[in-house]
């Protein structure tokens, strides 16, 4: 059987984040993966240097001759950088039907450059998460999309439940900002129980392009069928073994190891 997933989103030169994180996970994942091109960045571990935007229409036609033909098991979005691209995003995955959505709301890059233009998030919430099977913001992410303050586990509960009545099915809140602890504890909701995955830190600068593998990781299980708890495991199992194996390239923040999870797997 052959799974298929489409990824929408930038582009990172850098290969660390963005598409490129998409796709080598897909791959790692066994799934083909497609991409819509939403922005192309310069950007390397040390930052981005450059951001430019693709117009709606280009956006919109890349996923119109990937829907027409190929079709979607399931599909994720990253870095859609204006209004106007959730726009044209979410009435394609209305004319497509795609139910196995999930939402990575990237706003900000680790050092600090918007990839998400300030008056987009509002897009984001009433376009977007209402379509949504999957939501996986990090805690400031949640933060801008609830207007909470999150610091506790009960912050984090309360921004998940906020985030499920805008009508996204399952909320994954991820922990990698909240480095007190020895833990990562990334919280599910699915509308009525929490679930927790927890796993050791690590210490490591290395953490580019994380939230967009964890996310890819969920889409390429999903794609598969399984369900979403299997899937945020999967992804957790994953992301541990992809910042554990660090590559250490670049000069910056490097980029985790995709091939990690499928060399321990092989072991
Ligand atoms: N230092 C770390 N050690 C272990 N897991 C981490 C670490 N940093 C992030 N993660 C995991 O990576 C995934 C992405 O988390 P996070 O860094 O919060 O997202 P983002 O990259 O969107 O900011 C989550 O599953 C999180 O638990
Ligand atoms: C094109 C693009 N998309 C997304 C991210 C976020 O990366 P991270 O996973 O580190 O939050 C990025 N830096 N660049």
């Amino acid at each position: 059987m052959v799974y298929k997933a489409l990824t929408i989103a930038g582009s990172d030169s850098g290969g660390g984040a963005g598409i490129q994180a998409d796709l080598k996970t897909f791959q790692e994942l066994r799934v083909f993966g497609m991409s819509a091109l939403t922005a192309v960045t310069a950007q390397n571990t040390l930052g981005v240097q450059g951001v430019y935007p693709l117009s709606p229409e280009a956006v919109a036609q890349q996923i119109e001759s990937v829907g027409t033909d190929l079709g979607a098991d399931a599909v994720k979005t990253g870095m859609l950088f204006s209004a106007e691209i959730i726009e044209v995003v979410a009435s394609k995955v209305k004319q497509f039907g795609w139910e196995r959505l999930v939402v990575d709301p990237v706003m900000i890059a680790k050092g600090g450059a918007p990839l998400l233009q300030e008056e987009a998030v509002s897009a984001l919430k009433t376009h977007l998460l209402p379509l949504s099977m999957v939501v996986t913001p990090n805690i400031p992410e949640a933060e801008a999309l609830t207007g909470l303050t999150i610091r506790t586990i009960e912050d984090r509960k309360e921004a998940a439940k906020r985030l499920h009545e805008l009508g996204v099915k399952y909320v994954v809140i991820k922990g990698g900002h909240d480095d007190d602890g020895e833990e990562t504890v990334d919280v599910l909701y699915d509308g009525s129980e929490f679930f927790y995955f927890t796993s050791k830190r690590i210490d490591t600068k290395h953490t580019h392009g994380t939230g967009c593998t964890f996310a890819a990781a969920i889409t390429a299980e999903l794609a598969k069928g399984k369900t979403v708890q299997e899937a945020v495991q999967t992804a957790k199992s994953f992301i541990q073994a992809a910042i554990s194996h660090e590559l250490g390239i670049g000069h910056g923040h490097g980029p985790t190891n995709h091939w990690a999870y499928r060399e321990k797997q092989a072991r």
